[in-house]
């Protein structure tokens, strides 16, 4: 069965249509202020709106306090609330229970280390996002463009839905879904023809490519 396909960090909408189109099933707009594929709100209520029913959107966030989300959550039609930084598990109960959105609490992965922090919010959030942690002096805590070592995770299973992120693109996506069990995948650098451009042939392309996977997972 195809790849459930994120694409992160929309911005304009020719990137929201092609993600579309190709069949996406989750379209990510940033909301981190210093990031390339940051959208302001009323850009990104714009992008939404033309989003049809069935394709969720995620609001990707950093760390944010109560009148971001606040300001966000009035402007913007969302259904998924992406936390992006160091929330704690109680943080993500808190936004859970005060905005009434489906959260995914996003967990970056080194070493067997960081695996702890991934079972501690799997108690709390609605999905996880499993994704490469930021490398050291990188400006941003996602959207680098590199892996993490999948045989991490390989085996690995946790009771909700879960997403794998880092350094995928058209070539790597279906082997890092046999390699990590991975049933939805998302990604951001992977489809840019320069940093913060996406670029719809390779949004295509990748979700065709993760529409190929239908090898079932290594163990
Ligand atoms: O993409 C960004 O600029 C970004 C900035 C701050 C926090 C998170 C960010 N991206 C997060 C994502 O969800 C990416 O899709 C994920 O990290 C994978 O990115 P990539 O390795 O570039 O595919």
């Amino acid at each position: 069965m195809a790849l459930k396909v994120k694409i992160c960090g929309l911005t304009t909408p020719e990137s929201v249509d092609a993600a579309v189109d190709a069949g996406a099933a989750y379209l990510g707009f940033n909301f981190f202020p210093r990031s390339p594929r940051a959208v302001t709100l009323d850009r990104a209520r714009e992008l939404a709106l033309a989003v049809p029913d069935g394709v969720a959107k995620v609001a990707l966030v950093v760390d944010a306090d109560d009148a971001m989300l606040d300001a966000l959550t009035d402007a913007v039609p969302v259904d998924i609330l992406q936390l992006h930084g160091h929330e704690t598990p109680e943080r993500v109960a808190e936004v859970r229970a005060r905005y009434g959105l489906p959260v995914m609490k996003v967990v970056g992965v080194a070493s067997a280390d960081d695996l702890p922090l991934i079972d501690a919010h799997a108690r709390v959030a609605d999905q996880l996002l499993i994704d490469a942690k930021a490398p050291k002096g990188a400006v941003l805590p996602g959207g680098n463009g590199v892996p993490f070592d999948w045989r991490l995770i390989a085996g690995r299973r946790w009771p909700l839905p879960w997403m794998l992120a880092g350094g995928l693109t058209s070539a790597n996506v279906a082997e890092a879904a046999r390699r990590t069990g991975a049933r939805q995948v998302d990604v951001s650098s992977g489809v840019e023809s320069a940093t913060g451009v996406k670029d719809p042939a390779l949004i295509r392309a990748f979700i065709e490519a993760a529409a190929q996977d239908d090898v079932p997972a290594l163990r």
